[in-house]
């Protein structure tokens, strides 16, 4: 490709996207798909980079902060051959040809996206924007991970993508939602004024093995409260609902909306709807029996129900979750139990 400048009016010099290495392409060189995962040290993150390598044509890249996701979880990765992994920031700008790009930096647990929320704003926002960038200059296919926040404490139920939601702008979670909400209209916004190829996820809450065990998710909260012999915390007033997706489901759901040809937004999530007090009685008979369950009180704006209307994502995806929430926690218990170090009693 001719290497043309341009004058962009005030003297700046604009270039054509960098052409991939010829080497890339060689016989010699076997991966034919380099993807980037922002945020691929965290806990869905880590498991979508599990299921990439698996594929030995694909080369895999890693940009992630560690403020919520940690090495640990890719330690079997580092140090192979198809695998990079890189201390970035996404509210900087990043520069690596790539193919496709799975965005999912951000924090997710409530508690830590309301530590900071001007950095959180400025990730969802000002990191989706670079990463967009980043999709305009190399020619890649990006993928955003939106939320089921993007609907508020929603009036409908359940929710199906063309409901717009029910946020308050200016409370404790609008960094999030808000933040999200606007991620993708950029993304739609580069889709239509630049061309690029766009596919957005809104996932519903998402449980498993690698959840931060203190990072303040009710999942993680009630197993290593259970594990430990702790009351479990049940936040008033118990009876609002949330819907659990194990997260080898939801990487297959990531992965089909990514590979197909639907820009989304799709809802991805397990429509198995559970109060917070159904939960808690779940996780105490699966996993201690002799724990207590405690009512606590609540943070402001807390959805009082939340249910994903899967068909667009079945339709179109051919895509549906099979691990029902009873089978999902006891997987993540084995996991659980061997980070904290509580053996399983033994039965009498
Ligand atoms: N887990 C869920 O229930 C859920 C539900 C809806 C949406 N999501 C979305 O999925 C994505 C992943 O969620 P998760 O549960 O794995 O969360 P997580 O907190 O475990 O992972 C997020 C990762 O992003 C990294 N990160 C945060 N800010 C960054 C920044 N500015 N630059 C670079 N890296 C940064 C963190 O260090 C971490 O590794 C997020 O975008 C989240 O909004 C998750
Ligand atoms: O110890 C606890 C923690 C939480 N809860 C309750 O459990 C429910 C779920 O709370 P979580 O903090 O796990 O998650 P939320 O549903 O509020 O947010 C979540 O949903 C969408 C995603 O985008 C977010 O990343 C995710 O964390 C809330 O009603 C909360 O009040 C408890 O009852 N006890």
């Amino acid at each position: 490709m001719a290497q043309k400048d341009a004058t962009n009016g005030n003297g700046a010099t604009t270039r054509p996207p960098p052409t991939p290495s010829p080497i890339r392409f060689s016989k010699f060189f076997q991966a034919n798909m380099r993807i980037l995962v922002t945020g691929g040290a965290g806990f869905i993150g880590s498991h979508l980079v599990d299921k990439l390598m698996e594929n030995e044509k694909n080369e895999v890249i890693v940009a992630d902060n560690f403020f919520t996701g940690s090495k640990d979880n890719l330690k079997k990765w580092i140090g192979h051959p198809r695998f990079e992994l890189i201390r970035h920031d996404v509210t900087e700008p990043l520069l690596v040809e790539v193919d496709q790009i799975y965005h999912l930096a951000c924090p997710a647990s409530p508690i830590f996206y309301k530590h900071n929320p001007v950095k959180t704003i400025k990730t969802n926002v000002i990191g989706t924007l670079n990463m967009l960038g980043l999709a305009k200059r190399v020619g890649a296919r990006i993928l955003l991970t939106s939320t089921s926040e993007v609907y508020g404490d929603p009036l409908e139920h359940p929710q199906t993508e063309a409901y717009w939601g029910n946020v308050n702008p200016i409370g404790v979670r609008s960094c999030y939602d808000e933040g999200k909400r606007v991620a993708e209209t950029l993304m739609f916004d580069y889709h239509r004024q630049h061309g690029i190829e766009i596919r957005i996820a809104r996932i519903f809450n998402t449980y498993g093995p690698r959840m931060n065990i203190d990072d303040g998710r009710v999942v993680s909260n009630f197993i290593a409260q259970a594990i430990r012999g702790e009351a479990l915390t049940v936040q008033k007033p118990g009876t609002q609902t949330r819907s659990f997706c194990y997260v080898a489901d939801m990487v297959n759901g990531l992965m089909k909306l990514m590979n197909g040809d639907n820009t989304g937004p799709i809802n991805i999530g397990n429509p198995g709807e559970f109060t917070m007090l159904e939960l808690a009685e779940n996780v105490k008979e699966l996993i201690n029996p002799e724990v207590t369950v405690t009512m606590t009180e609540n943070t402001p704006d807390d959805p009082r129900q939340r249910k994903p209307d899967i068909t667009k994502a079945k339709e179109v995806l051919d895509w549906e979750p099979k691990v029902v929430l009873r089978d999902g926690l006891v997987l993540m218990e084995d996991d659980f139990r061997e980070r904290l170090a509580v053996p399983k009693k033994a039965k009498a």
